[in-house]
């Protein structure tokens, strides 16, 4: 569903992404961990295709990211560490032109379902987005995913400054979509919700991919310990 072939990013000598080659399948989580500057952005920047590839292909359900970028948008859906929304339009409103921009015109009642199955309480649905909170925003943003119904998840650090029960209830969610065949890919700093909530784990190193971990052979320590070993 969603491949890198020697996906490489160079800034003039500086090589912020260096050869991914990565496969993950319809229904997979994977996680991708690495300090700051590792290049986990520039890898789901690539397959949005925000920015172009100096070599290598970013592929999406076998559609070349970087010639087809209208196209491959289609399939996508991203929730980046903060959900940009229109501040003075509802819940229920944001969702309505998202999904519209995507081809979809959802009910009213079907936009409150959404939004009630990404999690959010029904109480909000009609107040102004700028009074929400961060985590509500995130479930605005899972809610316009689930809307386009689309086939891809690109996740940059979701989860950064949720409490944990609203990080918990997001962690649940992406098992969901994932149950319903979404491929999702998610980079994070944080390595527990990364062996709670994915099926494989890859550790970046300046711009490397230098391990890729089946979750369920691994505790979360063990984990810790790989990734200061690696980075
Ligand atoms: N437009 C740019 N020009 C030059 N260098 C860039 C540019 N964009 C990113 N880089 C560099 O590419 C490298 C990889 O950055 P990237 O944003 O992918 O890291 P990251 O793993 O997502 O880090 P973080 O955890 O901080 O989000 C960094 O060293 C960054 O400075």
């Amino acid at each position: 569903m969603l491949t890198a072939h020697n996906l490489t990013k160079q800034y003039g000598d500086y090589t912020a992404l260096n050869k991914l080659n990565l496969t993950i399948q319809a229904g997979e989580i994977f996680a991708l961990l690495g300090q700051n500057g590792a290049g986990k952005t520039t890898t789901i920047n690539c397959f949005l295709g925000f920015i172009q590839p100096s070599a290598g292909d970013a592929v999406i359900d076998g559609i070349m990211v970087a010639q087809n970028p209208t196209e491959t948008k289609k399939h996508l859906a991203y929730i980046p560490e903060t959900v940009m929304l229109y501040p003075n339009l509802s819940g229920v409103e944001n969702l309505a032109f998202f999904s519209s921009l995507a081809g979809f015109n959802y009910s009213e009642q079907e936009l409150e379902n959404l939004l009630q199955k990404a999690g959010l309480q029904a109480i909000a649905h009609h107040n102004r987005v700028g009074g929400y909170s961060k985590g509500m925003r995130q479930k605005v943003g899972i809610a316009i995913a689930i809307a386009k119904k689309a086939k891809v998840l690109l996740l940059d650090e979701p989860t950064s400054g949720l409490d944990p029960k609203a990080s918990n209830e997001f962690s649940e969610i992406l098992k969901e979509l994932s149950q319903n065949g979404t491929a999702i890919l998610m980079a994070t700093h944080d390595i527990f919700r990364a062996k709670e909530v994915a099926h494989r784990i890859g550790i970046m190193k300046e711009g490397n991919l230098v391990s890729v971990i089946d979750a369920s052979s691994i505790s979360a320590n063990e984990l810790e310990q790989l990734y200061l070993q690696t980075i």
